[in-house]
């Protein structure tokens, strides 16, 4: 495409750029392996979920990307910058699980006095609208809720426009309808195209707000791609239909077994089930081949897939257990 300014290029930069990234602690009990050996690539206006269990290494990824925290080894740019200039020129910003608010302030006047620390006074209420709390403006933070304090920070992350915003588990601890308003604020955000990167361990918001779920287990990326690609990275697809009665279910059976991706074929009755990973051939196969009706596709869901793919993986990341969980989110607001 060409614009009167010339040939219109997508970025190329990507938001995040994270390659062969390691980072040890030491503890009494031994040396542990936080992040052990991260690549990975974000390019601008994805929507990346961070999924994994406790102890995945997570807030210790997003930690790095904040400059809170140095890498072992490994590099990490952020727009091509090192993360200290990124956050420099406010083209990164995070909403942590806490800290960061005073509790004797309104919510407008914290969103003004977070513009005052980036050198300019702002009106609060564009930003309090987006964040969907316009209507407590007035209020004292320490009056407010959970997920209100969370919008808060959201609206606070806005006021310098950043260009990747990280959100580390923003929902944890608030009710349905909190995470529901919360997310509903960010994806509409996210739709004028800023990168979004959050941790959760949350597999339903992973699965509806993500484009891309990165899946982190033992400071490893175990899986990488849409939902519907790591469910069906995990385990595959079921494939059921009724076979006609005059067919010979023994052939069909066989000739089932024989295709590309088939893991089990079991029958009941006329139905037959088969477990695979490539239901298209399966089904493809069925419909021009044999007289099968009723045909079903079903994909595990995503909790599945989770378990499967982070319990699979070996646990040679750590040197020894790992202790209770040790976070730096405390302080990191911007
Ligand atoms: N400062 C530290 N000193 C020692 N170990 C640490 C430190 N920070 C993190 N760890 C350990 O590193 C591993 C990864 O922790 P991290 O907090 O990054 O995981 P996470 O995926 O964010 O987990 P959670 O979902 O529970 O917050 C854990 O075993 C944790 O105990």
């Amino acid at each position: 495409m060409t614009t009167p300014q010339g040939p219109r290029s997508l970025p190329t930069t990507p938001a995040l750029a994270l390659h062969g990234l390691h980072k040890q602690f030491s503890s009494p009990s031994g040396t542990v392996r936080a992040v052990n050996g991260i690549d990975l690539t974000i390019m601008p206006g994805e929507v990346v979920a961070f999924l994994g269990p406790n102890g995945a290494g997570k807030t210790t990824t997003i930690d790095m990307v904040l400059g809170l925290s140095q890498a072992s080894s490994g590099t990490l740019e952020v727009f091509g910058h090192s993360p200290a200039d990124a956050i420099a020129a406010g083209r990164v910003a995070a909403v942590m699980q806490t800290g960061g608010l005073l509790r004797d302030i309104t919510v407008a006047e914290t969103v003004e006095l977070t513009a005052s620390l980036f050198g300019s006074s702002v009106a609060a209420a564009p930003y309090l609208e987006r964040a969907g709390i316009a209507d407590i403006a007035d209020r004292m933070v320490g009056k407010c809720s959970g997920g209100q304090q969370q919008r808060l920070r959201f609206a606070m992350a806005l006021v310098s426009e950043p260009d990747l915003l990280l959100l580390d588990e923003p929902t944890t601890g608030m009710d349905v309808e909190g995470r529901r308003e919360f997310w509903s604020a960010i994806r509409q955000d996210a739709a004028r195209g800023r990168t979004i990167v959050f941790a959760t361990h949350y597999l339903e918001e992973a699965d509806a707000y993500a484009d891309r779920i990165v899946l982190v287990s033992q400071g490893r990326i175990v899986a990488d791609g849409s939902s519907a690609e790591i469910k069906n990275l995990a385990s595959g697809r079921t494939v059921t239909a009724l076979l006609d009665a005059e067919a010979e279910p023994g052939q069909v059976l066989d000739a089932i077994r024989a295709l590309d991706g088939v893991d089990t074929v079991e029958e009941r009755g006329n139905r037959i089930i088969v477990r695979t990973s490539d239901s298209d051939t399966v089904a493809r196969y069925l419909l021009t081949r044999t007289k099968a009706r009723d045909l079903e596709v079903t994909a595990e869901n995503l909790e599945e897939a989770f378990v499967a793919l982070t319990s699979a993986h070996p646990t040679s990341a750590t040197d020894v257990p790992a202790p209770a969980a040790v976070t730096a989110t405390e302080g990191a607001l911007r």
